[in-house]
């Protein structure tokens, strides 16, 4: 690459914080940036390709339920019987086909999103800032940085200044500084040469933390230094979710006793029966297809991908998956105020110095008396900020006092202290006409500043009840002052040796500048519906208490009026935050390291805690929760890229919507894995009863295989398109250790599938006895079974209702499952070599009139065991 060093090296002159303003910058145009796109290509790091049609082919294969598919069809060519191995492998290909299938429409599903979720570069395009895709930043794009966002591409910075977290790159994860290379007026514009200082590169997928700047791309996609380690960020993979674990295992556990019963049938019929050794293995890995629950991990997948995809059309971006899984389980919501509860519209309302009040409100004019305050607020804050209430601060000042003598927006701030943990106040200073003296203007958290200032006892005090009684008007106050430095002049060219810290200041107070944030108005009704459905909501906030308190008590987020603090809560050991917690609501002047211990802790106490956050400094906590929730506008890239969810528009409601499509797509895995648990049950039943009293073999492994693969993942999948229940939002949380595979909920399922069994069996041995043909009686046992497969699905949708009652429910997929059962009864019945094949008769009317009783008893059974559950379940 060109490293001609064109760039002077960084001067003491450059060091000072620089103008951020994009005022006077073009940016390429809209033509030329399409033109080097397409000459250049996207600006993407080779990724991961989704999974090709071939990958999923050999996934389905070695499957153990394909196997035994294979084995079965072998056997009966070696037995001679061409047309059943013939069935069996067609049989194999139709299951691809439906698995494919369905796992496009899991990909589709976790693609949108994906396409969602691609990182977005804020560049300025012909003269204005646009926000476009990453992949479409070119080369000489002039990218806009704010703190917190990932750099779209390698570039050179060209205006203000930045902190950059290259750990991705160097491991190392001290921010490094980096310092603006102004372009070089003589530079030949198409061949954008590099710098050699590393000073003024920014490198591709590392992190501002800090700062504002301009910078311009030198370098995208696999030829920025990212791409050429090959730096494979995309491909880290997503470790199975609890759930997913807990499926795997009962199919591993359900897997070895279904290979047990399988061998002990296989001897069982060979020694005892006294059947051919092959029948008797086909008769085996019949019973063995009939007991792999096989089902389970497939509905898991495709019903949380497409979960993630239904909450996605309610503008809530899932980056995890296993998130989606938390959501409905989900105890304790901690949000933050600004910009999730209120609007992040921030807007100057009172000031106020020891000696007087002023507010916006109706007024016409700004009293001299406040004009050094407003003056020394506008001083404490950049001229193009990024925070709306410094944009606040900049407009009211701009206001009241353009064309006076207080404003000065030329004037150039020699160095900044920035916002911290340890000092919530940020420190500009400016150059005097003395050039020994120096200039500061302070503007933070009035506790802080008022600590700067070393005030005697009662002005503290009289400040603090200010402070208190704007702040309870749900106002956030900042507190401002002045101060002056003179220190030793420094050598010529160099800048003073400034001191270490703020404190090391002397500062004058100035007064109060008081601003309003209203509440979003979504939030009282969405606030109400967390109460309602038993899920505490926590404010974790930065800001004083007392506007804590108001805001909550604006939006109703808590009736106790209690406020826990920062210092309190680092006071306090576990246990005692713990009892703490349980009476308070409300947390404020937290840090974020106050936050992470907050979630926690809360998690160590068994909640299952969401949490939203916007800051660089939120990513730690928004990763320990177990559902942490960044917004998509206002957030940063890491607060996003920390997230499990993402709110695409902001609104806190989105939030609630997303808890309530959690606990339905919760529901729906419980109703599908009880239905597939009934389903096996019959199916074993009749495979494995017969062989126990020497009946002739009823259901055939054809039999088996249809049920099996096609009837009841075809019928599992109605259960994902269920619409919620009725008291959804009007229960508690589920409990976080009530796993769908729990035995208690799936003994109904399986006292549901064993009740029909027995049915079907009774009638087997009836039909048996009054010289049906064993055709004809199969014939009879399998439509009742296909039939009452149906009707295992109807009668799990919804358990607070008989079976029936769903029919007039718009599920759209239970309409097509039946019309593909009918279709399939159909073709089995009325094809001849297909009856023939599966050894099937047609059984007339009276064999009909049979299986309606049957089917008719096997309902009555459903709905008894429906009216005897334990009621007090209130979960699906
Ligand atoms: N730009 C700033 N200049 C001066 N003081 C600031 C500035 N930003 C924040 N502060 C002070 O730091 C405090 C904490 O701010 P922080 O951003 O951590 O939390 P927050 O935005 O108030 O709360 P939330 O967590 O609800 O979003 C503020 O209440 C304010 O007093
Ligand atoms: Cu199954």
């Amino acid at each position: 690459m060109p490293s001609a060093p064109i760039c002077p090296p960084p001067s003491a002159e450059t060091s000072t914080a620089a103008p951020s303003s994009s005022v006077g910058l073009q940016g390429l145009s809209s033509a030329e940036a399409a033109r080097r796109l397409a000459a250049e290509g996207p600006n993407l790091l080779p990724g991961n390709a989704p999974k090709s049609f071939w990958t999923i082919v050999r996934e389905v294969l070695t499957e153990p339920m394909f196997l035994m598919l294979l084995v079965a069809g072998s056997i009966y060519l070696m037995l001679g019987d061409r047309s059943e191995a013939l069935f069996l492998l067609g049989f194999v290909c139709v299951v691809i086909g439906i698995t494919v299938a369905q796992e496009r429409r899991t990909q589709r599903a976790l693609e949108s999103l994906r396409d969602l979720s691609a990182p977005r570069a804020l560049v300025l395009r012909d003269g204005q800032e646009q926000r476009i895709a990453g992949r479409d930043v070119v080369r000489g794009d002039l990218l806009v940085l704010h703190e917190g966002d990932r750099i779209a591409a390698d570039a050179v910075l060209r205006q203000g200044q930045l902190e950059v977290d290259e750990s991705l790159l160097t491991g190392e994860s001290v921010p490094v500084a980096k310092l603006p290379c102004p372009p070089q007026s003589a530079r030949s514009n198409d061949d954008a040469p590099l710098p050699d200082e590393e000073v003024h590169l920014l490198y591709a997928s590392t992190v501002v933390t800090r700062g504002v700047g301009i910078a311009e791309v030198c370098a995208t996609g696999a030829r920025s230094a990212v791409g050429r380690i090959g730096a494979d960020l995309a491909a880290t993979v997503e470790p199975p979710s609890a759930l997913q674990q807990a499926s795997r295992a009962l199919v591993r556990r359900l897997g070895a006793i279904a290979g047990l019963l399988a061998a002990f049938q296989v001897l069982l019929g060979w020694w005892w029966g006294g059947r051919p050794l092959l029948e008797s293995l086909l008769t085996g890995i019949a019973l063995a297809m009939a007991i792999l629950p096989e089902e389970i991990p497939v509905i898991l997948t495709v019903f949380l991908a497409l979960g993630a995809w239904r909450i996605a059309q309610q503008k809530v971006l899932t980056r995890r998956v296993a998130a989606v899984e938390a959501l409905g389980a989900i105890t304790v919501l901690a949000v933050d105020k600004t910009g999730t509860l209120t609007l992040n519209r921030m807007a100057v309302a009172e000031l106020a110095t020891p000696q007087a009040q002023w507010r916006a409100e109706g007024a016409q004019n700004l009293p001299e008396a406040f004009h050094l305050l407003t003056e020394f607020a506008l001083l404490a804050t950049p001229l193009d900020p990024f925070d709306p209430m410094e944009k606040a601060i900049q407009s009211f000042g701009h206001r009241w006092l353009t064309g006076t003598e207080h404003v000065h927006d030329d004037a150039q701030p020699e160095f900044e202290y920035a916002l911290s943990g340890e000092i919530l106040a940020m420190t500009r200073v400016y150059a005097s006409s003395n050039p020994a003296q120096h200039l500061l203007a302070t503007k933070g958290a009035p506790e802080a500043v008022i600590d700067l200032c070393h005030l005697p006892a009662a002005q503290r005090e009289a400040i603090q009840r200010q402070t208190q009684a704007m702040a309870e008007r749900g106002l956030r106050v900042l507190g401002v002052a002045r101060g002056r430095w003179t220190g030793a002049p420094p050598a010529a060219g160099r800048t003073p040796l400034w001191p270490a810290s703020q404190h090391d200041f002397d500062f004058e107070f100035l007064g109060l500048v008081a601003l309003a944030d209203p509440p979003r108005p979504e939030v009282p009704a969405a606030l109400a519906e967390c109460r309602a459905a038993g899920v505490r909501v926590i404010m974790m906030t930065g800001d004083h208490p007392a506007t804590a308190r108001a805001i909550a008590r604006q939006v109703g987020l808590s009736e106790r009026p209690d406020v826990i603090t920062g210092a309190e809560i680092e006071a306090l050991d576990d246990a005692a935050l713990r009892a703490r917690l349980q009476h308070v609501d409300l947390c404020a002047r937290l840090k974020p390291q106050h936050k992470l211990r907050l979630v926690q802790m809360l998690r160590a106490a068994g909640e299952v805690v969401a949490m939203t956050g916007d800051g660089v400094n939120d990513a730690p906590a928004l990763k320990a929760a177990d559902v942490g929730i960044a917004m998509g506008e206002r957030g940063t890239d890491v607060a996003r890229e920390a997230a499990a969810l993402v709110l695409l528009d902001d609104s806190f409601a989105r939030i609630v919507a997303a808890i309530r499509q959690g606990r339905r797509i919760d529901d729906n895995i419980r109703k599908a894995t009880r239905f597939v648990f009934a389903v096996h049950m019959p199916i074993i039943a009749l495979a494995l009863v017969p062989t126990l009293l020497r009946w002739p073999a009823l259901l055939l492994p054809v039999h088996i295989v249809l049920l099996e693969l096609l009837i009841d993942p075809i019928c599992s999948v109605v259960f994902e398109a269920e619409p919620e229940d009725e008291d959804l939002m009007r229960r508690p949380p589920r409990a976080a250790s009530d796993s769908p595979f729990a035995a208690a909920p799936l003994l109904l399922g399986v006292a549901q599938g064993l009740g029909m069994g027995v049915l079907l069996l009774a009638g087997q041995s009836w039909l048996v006895a009054s010289g049906w043909s064993a055709e004809q009686g199969r014939t009879i046992i399998f439509c009742t079974l296909v039939l009452g497969v149906m009707l295992l699905v109807l009668a799990n949708r919804d358990l607070a209702h008989p079976a029936w009652h769903g029919l007039a429910d718009p599920n759209p997929w239970l309409a097509r499952m039946a019309g593909v059962m009918a279709l399939l009864l159909l073709a089995v019945l009325g094809v001849p070599w297909l009856r023939e094949l599966m050894g099937l008769a047609l059984p007339g009317t009276p064999g009909a009139l049979i299986a309606a009783v049957l089917l008719a008893l096997c309902l009555l059974w459903l709905e008894l065991l429906r009216w005897l559950r334990p009621k007090s379940r209130r979960h699906a």
